[in-house]
């Protein structure tokens, strides 16, 4: 095995870690702004199987990541359940709302997807072509909790509010939300394994607001039911899962789960995650995307500081959350050379 993304999540301590960012193709780089303004909008950019793979491609030539990840939106598994689904242009994403049994009633079976997403699966057929062969190739889903919050508000949250008010008002509606998520996500990462995908990773962006045995409910079974499944079907595939936000609860959530690696946002520090997240396996993290628009020797010392903090085990270098549109290129290069000088 040489992708060393792959031997990290195998649980291999490297002396460099693999490194890649979340929103690695986005808005900070102008050659994307040149081409999603080609497509039109952004979700026709995500159906454009040959622009996608060009914008996730974008990153690796300039910066040289260790991997890729699929160009893509966790929302299209709700617009491929039949939810509406539409970019408010400096807002951020609307969807149809989900509030009564009927809503859901309305949507389409889980197996239903494939046509509506045949042209992700394109877009990583297309990649498995024209990646470096030492690059990785890693598609994704949204976690069935941060999917639902979308789902039912219709739009981002600061507190999820609609979605915790779904589960205490009907549960029943809310578990079969999260079920009818899980199939799917289920159905659209083996595709996606199919067409290519050598690791997969599973967002789970609001994990930090399920408290208690919601946690363990909505932020843990799911996501080791879909592992499982995966597991079963693709052994040989490693599986990221990204609880943002779980604090405390990101000890033993690999264990619970069956994931190889967890990604750690940026609340945590790499110095406790050493001790605390890392025995049970790969770790992934954590640098605050704040860096990556402020730059300089603050920049450096903490990207050092993580790498080093995390030495001792298996890691993946990576910000805590998504890069910003005002990040600067220059700062990721720096952040690259600072990882790999450590
Ligand atoms: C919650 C969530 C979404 N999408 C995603 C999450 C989970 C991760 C996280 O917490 O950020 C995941 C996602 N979204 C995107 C990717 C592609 C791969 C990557 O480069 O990381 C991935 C993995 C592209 C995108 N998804 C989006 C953009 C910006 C769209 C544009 O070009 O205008 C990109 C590059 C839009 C998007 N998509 C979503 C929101 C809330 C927004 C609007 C916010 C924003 O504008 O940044 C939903």
């Amino acid at each position: 095995m040489t992708k060393l993304l792959l031997r990290a999540l195998a649980g291999e301590t490297l002396p460099t870690p693999p490194i890649w960012m979340m929103r690695q193709a986005g808005r900070y780089l102008p050659e994307y702004r040149a081409t999603r303004a080609q497509a039109g909008d952004f979700l026709s950019l995500c159906y454009n199987s040959e622009l996608a793979a060009e914008v996730t491609l974008q990153p690796i030539r300039r910066f040289g990541f260790d991997a890729a990840i699929l160009f893509a939106d966790i929302l299209l598994v709700p617009q491929a359940l039949g939810a509406r689904l539409w970019f408010a242009e400096g807002e951020g994403p609307r969807l149809s709302t989900i509030t009564r049994a009927e809503d859901l009633a309305a949507l389409r079976p889980a197996d239903a997807i494939h046509g509506r997403l045949a042209p992700i699966y394109e877009t990583l057929r297309i990649l498995t072509r024209e990646l470096p062969r030492d690059t990785a190739l890693i598609g994704f889903a949204g976690a069935p909790w941060t999917v639902a919050t979308y789902m039912i508000a219709g739009r981002g949250t600061p507190d999820q509010g609609p979605a915790h008010a779904l589960k205490q008002a009907d549960r029943a509606a809310f578990t079969a939300l999260i079920d009818r998520i899980t199939e799917a996500t289920i159905l659209y990462l083996s595709a996606q394994i199919e067409a290519g995908a050598e690791v997969v990773k599973l967002f789970d962006s609001w994990a930090g607001s399920l408290k208690g045995r919601d946690f363990d409910d909505f932020a843990i079974a799911p996501a080791r039911r879909i592992i499982q499944a995966l597991k079963a079907r693709h052994p040989g595939i490693p599986v990221i899962a990204f609880p943002r936000e779980a604090g405390e609860r990101y000890v033993g959530f690999a264990r619970a789960t069956g994931a190889d690696c967890v990604a750690l946002d940026n609340s945590v520090a790499a110095e406790w995650a050493a001790r605390h997240v890392q025995p049970d396996g790969c770790v992934q993290g954590n640098l605050d995307p704040r860096h990556m628009v402020t730059g300089g020797p603050e920049l450096l010392a903490e990207a050092q500081r993580i790498t080093r903090a995390l030495r001792g085990g298996p890691h993946v270098f990576n910000l805590g959350h998504g890069i910003t549109p005002d990040a600067d290129p220059d700062n990721v290069a720096a952040m690259i050379e600072a990882v790999r000088s450590a």
